[in-house]
């Protein structure tokens, strides 16, 4: 029964990083912006993804490097009790107090409870209580509800861990089986090997981060071989059962073809495994299974197609946006957040409330523009141009693998004719003195037409931070002559980039 009714200019489904972003840039010019979330303000990343899974991974990396350098004394196991005290902190406890504290102080409306479509731009959001309070967008309504773990039909009835349930858990199995071969499983398979698990992880292709270049790959493979993690490739779990003695799994094994370093780490398993948790780790899909979509005539499941403004394809009227996981587009809260910075600033100077005067260029908050925003080309505020060609990721294994844009085989495909040049990073002056063993690589992908790096990846102890140096001269389509001019300090990682321009001839 509907007890209440409101109207805002615009209204954001979902308060995770994104929608928080979209609301907070959307309000810029004083359009009234409601946020509707129905679980805790701040969304996945901060409570049950990026963050406590940073939490987990952080004191394996410190030891790590701890013990890498030699002249310090004997270093010891981790504190597991403190490690999980210290990750609930980062998580805030789940409590969502602080971040609720922020959006009020922003200005935004925050309705809590979980919104659904009943028609263009009206929408009924249902409180925990049953309270049912419609809710009209004048302007325009941002979908930002994120995604939800997938879990295979076969895990169904074993109680398995996602994401959710190792970033949060309050306990380390001995044995855990993680299942899958991408972002979640890497990291969570470090994360709980550093606190005591004997972890198995089993990757049904033949390798690690299929969408990083394969000596990415490899190197994790290594690196978690290392940490007496057993990688099993090839392997799909046919069959699942849980007993008081724990999770069985019924494995079926095919041979792969050995990758490089993965054909020499993986392990053979017997036909089964008895685990006392297992982590499906097996991807993500958009969460828009019950937002009442078909009555806007898309179809519930799908992703929401956007364009490069964040407007959802197929849905006329230009009033429905999307950013974030539930576009598809992006899958990490970087790149969604820039959406939202897009989107956010797409409203607030399309739909600027104050009079036309007041809202010529130049006097309006932010320098946002009505004009700038009609006449906007690529790479302008108003168009997320670099989804398409700029992408970073920072995957936090040990080591860590960082890349940004097409990977070369990537870039081949797509049309563009390049050349790669890499580099051991062990080989510079400054690794050396950051540990005794210091190994790792980097490697440009250069657009040999136009002479600029199109993409970059990095492997190796403390290379997340470097990335970001690459991101700018791809966005930024620097010429590799011009790249020349920008001297990297001594002794830092960084010299790489001299390294690799002089590989490029330089
Ligand atoms: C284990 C793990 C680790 C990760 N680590 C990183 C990392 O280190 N760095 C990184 O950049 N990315 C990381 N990611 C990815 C990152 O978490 C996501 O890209 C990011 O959270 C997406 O943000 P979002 O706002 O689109 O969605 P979400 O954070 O999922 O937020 C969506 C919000 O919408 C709400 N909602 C959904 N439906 C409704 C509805 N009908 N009504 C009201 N509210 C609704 C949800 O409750 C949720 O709060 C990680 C992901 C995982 C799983
Ligand atoms: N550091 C970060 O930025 C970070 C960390 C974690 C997650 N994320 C984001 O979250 C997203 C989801 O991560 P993810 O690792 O769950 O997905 P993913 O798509 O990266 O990897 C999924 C893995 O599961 C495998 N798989 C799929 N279906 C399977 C099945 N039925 N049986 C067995 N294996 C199967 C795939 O082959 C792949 O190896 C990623 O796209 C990533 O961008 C980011």
């Amino acid at each position: 029964m509907t007890e209440e009714s409101d109207e805002f200019d615009v209204v954001v489904l979902g308060a995770g990083a994104v929608g928080e972003n979209v609301a907070d840039r959307a309000s810029r010019t004083g359009l009234s912006v409601a946020v509707v979330e129905h679980a805790l303000v701040g969304g996945e990343c901060s409570y049950w993804a990026c963050m406590p899974s940073k939490a987990l991974l952080r004191p394996g990396d410190a030891r790590a490097a701890a013990r890498a350098v030699p002249g310090i004394g004997a270093v010891g196991q981790l504190d597991v009790a403190a490690v999980l005290a210290r990750r609930d902190e980062v998580a805030a406890h789940w409590d969502d107090a602080g971040q609720v504290a922020w959006v009020e102080g922003a200005g935004l409306t925050l309705l809590r409870g979980r919104a659904r479509f009943t028609g263009p731009r009206a929408l009924a959001v249902e409180a925990a209580d049953g309270t049912v309070r419609a809710v009209t967008a004048r302007r325009a309504v941002v979908v930002a509800t994120g995604s939800v773990a997938v879990v295979p039909e076969v895990f169904a009835g074993v109680r398995a861990w996602t994401s959710r349930e190792s970033t949060s858990a309050h306990r380390v199995p001995a044995r855990l089986a993680v299942v899958g071969g991408g972002v979640v499983a890497t990291e969570l398979a470090t994360a709980f090997s550093d606190l005591g698990s004997e972890v198995t992880v089993l990757v049904r292709g033949d390798r690690l981060l299929a969408s990083a270049e394969p000596f990415a790959g490899e190197a994790v493979a290594r690196g978690l071989a290392a940490a007496g993690v057993r990688v099993a490739f090839g392997a799909s779990v046919t069959s699942a059962s849980r007993d008081d003695d724990g999770v069985h799994l019924v494995v079926e094994q095919r041979p792969v073809s050995g990758q490089g370093g993965q054909g020499e780490t993986g392990v053979a398993l017997p036909g089964r495994l008895t685990v006392d948790e297992v982590l499906v780790a097996t991807g993500r899909r958009p969460a828009t299974d019950d937002l009442g979509l078909e009555v806007l005539g898309l179809r519930p499941g799908d992703a929401l197609e956007v364009d490069d403004r964040l407007q959802v394809q197929g849905v006329g009227g230009g009033w429905l946006f999307a950013a974030g996981d539930v576009t598809g587009r992006t899958a990490t809260t970087h790149q969604g957040k820039y959406d939202a910075r897009v989107v956010g600033d797409v409203l607030a100077a399309r739909f600027d409330p104050r009079p036309a005067a007041e809202a010529a260029d130049g006097a309006v908050p932010h320098g946002l523009s009505r004009q700038g925003e009609a006449d906007a080309a690529p790479w302008s505020r108003y168009r997320a141009t670099a989804d398409s060609s700029a992408v970073p990721q920072v995957v936090f294994t040990r080591p860590q693998v960082a890349w940004v844009g097409p990977t070369a085989q990537g870039a081949r495909d797509g049309g563009t004719a390049v050349e790669v040049y890499a580099y051991e990073l062990g080989d510079l002056a400054a690794a050396s003195v950051t540990a005794a063993d210091y190994a790792g690589r980097a490697q440009i992908v250069v657009d040999t037409s136009r002479d600029v790096v199109v993409g970059a990846t990095f492997v190796g102890p403390d290379v997340a931070d470097m990335l970001h140096a690459a991101t700018v001269a791809v966005v930024g389509e620097v010429p590799l002559s011009r790249l020349w001019h920008a001297v990297p300090s001594y002794p830092t990682l960084s010299e790489v980039w001299l390294r690799l321009l002089e590989a490029a001839g330089r």
